[in-house]
């Protein structure tokens, strides 16, 4: 396996010069290419998304992966008291960011990671928090889906944290608006037609993920849900829920992805981005386009690793398919921001954080 792995990522290395080739397992387009030949590079976005459901793009503008993996490192680096004062309130009861933050490891599951995550919202608003709409005391969904971020302290040895993140933020944005134009010209739309879904404060999530490897635990301490024959699973087997996700692995193996029920290794390579979509998107193209399941092993290693969740606005109508056809789907939500939180309020890392009762559909 490893020779072959390894044959992989000399092929993917030696076509990221050569745009919109077959590379490997997967298709890769190059941005800056993209711009001049927008056509191709939307067919070749289309028959990735139709069949593998992931593809590589590279030669993103201002993009260095090591830039992004030091801010990742020095973050999770931090001691852990530092990071709870950032820990959203459903571990940190004290603390009041709900949405956004840190996400402490919890132990005992499949998923075996800490995160941070930062909105598009700007800095935590502790004026806006104090006057959040309350429904029998509980928050108002759309106030927590736009909480502003809550940052380390400046560190004079390392001062670039958060200019550093913000800066990624807005490229994977742009890599984003980019992508979904492609999209849009890949389903034959004009290629701004897409774009009224993400027109102002868009619910986007940036994630660093940091994952301590489980290899040296005791068995007893790692739960069954976790193995899979050889495997040790730090994040089980998913479909990502919403529109576009674009991920650094920045040197890393562990990415698996399931095509036709095997798992398939997902090779690194140097300052790209992986992209794939989430069961939302595949919902209004009308199934043409996979949100295909994936999952991430333990590499032994500590993993570092950053997606960036491209969602559209709170109000954005979700209601219809891109060519019009009304979407049934459980909940019969209508506007992405309700749909987004309730989703988001099933997984384990949310389990006790209060989303509100008043579902807006
Ligand atoms: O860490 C990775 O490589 C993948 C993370 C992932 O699938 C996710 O956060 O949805
Ligand atoms: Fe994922």
């Amino acid at each position: 396996m490893e020779t072959q792995n390894g044959d992989v990522i000399l092929q993917n290395s030696e076509k990221s010069q050569n745009s919109m080739k077959r590379n490997g397992p997967l298709e890769t387009i190059d941005l800056a290419a993209a711009l001049e030949t927008p056509k191709d590079a939307a067919k070749v976005i289309s028959r990735a998304l139709e069949n593998e459901g992931f593809l590589y793009i590279v030669n993103i503008p201002d993009f260095e992966s090591a830039e992004l993996l030091k801010a990742t490192k020095w973050f999770f680096n931090l001691p852990l008291n530092e990071k709870m004062t950032l820990a959203r309130k459903a571990f940190e009861p004290e603390n009041v960011n709900t949405f956004r933050g840190y996400n402490p490891v919890i132990p005992g599951g499949h998923s075996y990671k800490e995160a941070f995550e930062i909105g598009m919202f700007g800095d935590f608003d502790y004026d806006k928090h104090k006057k959040k709409t309350y429904i029998d005391s509980r928050p108002l969904m759309r106030d927590i889906a736009m909480e502003g971020n809550v940052w380390p302290d400046y560190d004079p040895q390392y001062p670039k944290f958060k200019d550093t993140i913000i800066k990624y933020c807005d490229i994977y944005r742009k890599t984003g608006e980019q992508v979904l134009q492609l999209i849009a010209l890949s389903l034959g739309l004009e290629k701004t037609a897409l774009d009224h879904l993400f027109q102002s404060n868009i619910l986007a999530m940036f994630r660093l993920l940091h994952y301590p490897s489980r290899v040296n635990f005791s068995r007893s301490e790692i739960p069954d849900e976790a193995i899979d024959g050889d495997e040790l699973i730090t994040t089980g087997a998913h479909a990502d829920s919403s529109y576009i996700t674009l991920l650094a692995t920045f040197d890393n193996w562990g990415l698996q992805m399931q095509q036709k029920g095997v798992w398939i290794d997902v090779p690194p390579i140097k300052d790209s981005l992986l992209m794939n979509i989430g069961a939302l998107m595949s919902e209004l193209v009308g199934g043409r386009f996979r949100a295909t399941i994936h999952r991430v092993v333990d590499l032994g290693k500590d993993r570092f690793s950053a997606p960036f969740f491209y969602s559209p606005s709170f109000d954005a109508d979700i209601s219809k398919t891109y060519d019009g056809k009304d979407i049934e789907r459980p909940g019969q939500y209508k506007k992405y921001g309700p749909w987004m939180l309730k989703r988001t309020s099933q997984f384990k890392e949310y389990s006790s954080t209060d989303f509100g009762v008043y579902l807006e559909k």
